[in-house]
């Protein structure tokens, strides 16, 4: 077990609790889909997920060293920097040779189907190629959760289809995604999926 909720829920600054209390484990090798309404809390979700919001109620726990990457929703990246620049940094922030660190990232670059995109500068790249980019970088920085809120809301039905099945791929590789999505093709490549859809009434 990676990581364990039990009864959590959130509210901010005392207003209504987003969803209801949820008791879960997360592990290894799990895809978990985070779906709702717009405004249902599944960014709040993923934030106490990776320990970035202490959540209102209920209690998280956490195995030791748990490694949390956060995808976000907008790819962001360095204008003029190269896709194999942006995935070798968080390598090179371990200490590694740069020689070294650009061995790997071009292995993840690989991994996503991005070889041919590798000396690309940043804004050059497609919307989908930007994404698995985001995807290639959090690998690169060797997590045990990734976190990835609404992948495929900006892409294309085909380019969507491929970040999906990128998504299978790393939860297969041992690691636990947790990823918030209105897309019902993105919820059909997880194992499972929280609902957030039965959230309490403001009233
Ligand atoms: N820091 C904050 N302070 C107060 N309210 C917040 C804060 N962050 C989010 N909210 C509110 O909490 C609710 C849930 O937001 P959240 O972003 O988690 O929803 P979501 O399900 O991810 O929505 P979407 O699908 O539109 O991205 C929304 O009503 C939002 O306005």
């Amino acid at each position: 077990m990676l990581i364990r909720l039990d009864r959590v829920t959130h509210a901010f600054n005392g207003g209504h609790e987003l969803f209801q209390p949820i008791t879960t484990p997360f592990a290894r090798g799990e895809m978990v889909a985070v779906t709702g309404r717009s405004g249902s809390g599944k960014s709040t979700l993923l934030a106490i997920l990776a320990g970035y919001l202490a959540p209102s109620a209920g209690a998280v726990q956490r195995g030791e060293d748990c490694r949390v990457c956060w995808v976000a929703q907008q790819p962001r990246g360095v204008a003029g920097r190269s896709a194999l620049d942006h995935v070798a940094l968080p390598i090179l922030a371990t200490g590694a040779r740069r020689s070294e660190a650009e061995r790997r990232a071009g292995e993840f670059l690989d991994q996503l189907g991005l070889s041919d995109a590798s000396s690309q500068p940043f804004e050059t790249l497609s919307g989908g190629q930007a994404q698995r980019l985001m995807l290639a970088q959090g690998l690169a920085a060797a997590p045990d959760v990734l976190v990835v809120d609404e992948p495929t809301a900006q892409l294309d039905h085909r380019t969507a289809a491929e970040v999906d099945a990128v998504l299978g791929m790393l939860a297969a590789a041992e690691l636990l995604v947790v990823v918030a999505t209105h897309s019902p093709a993105t919820r059909a490549s997880c194992s499972r999926e929280l609902a957030l859809d039965h959230s309490i009434p403001s009233e």
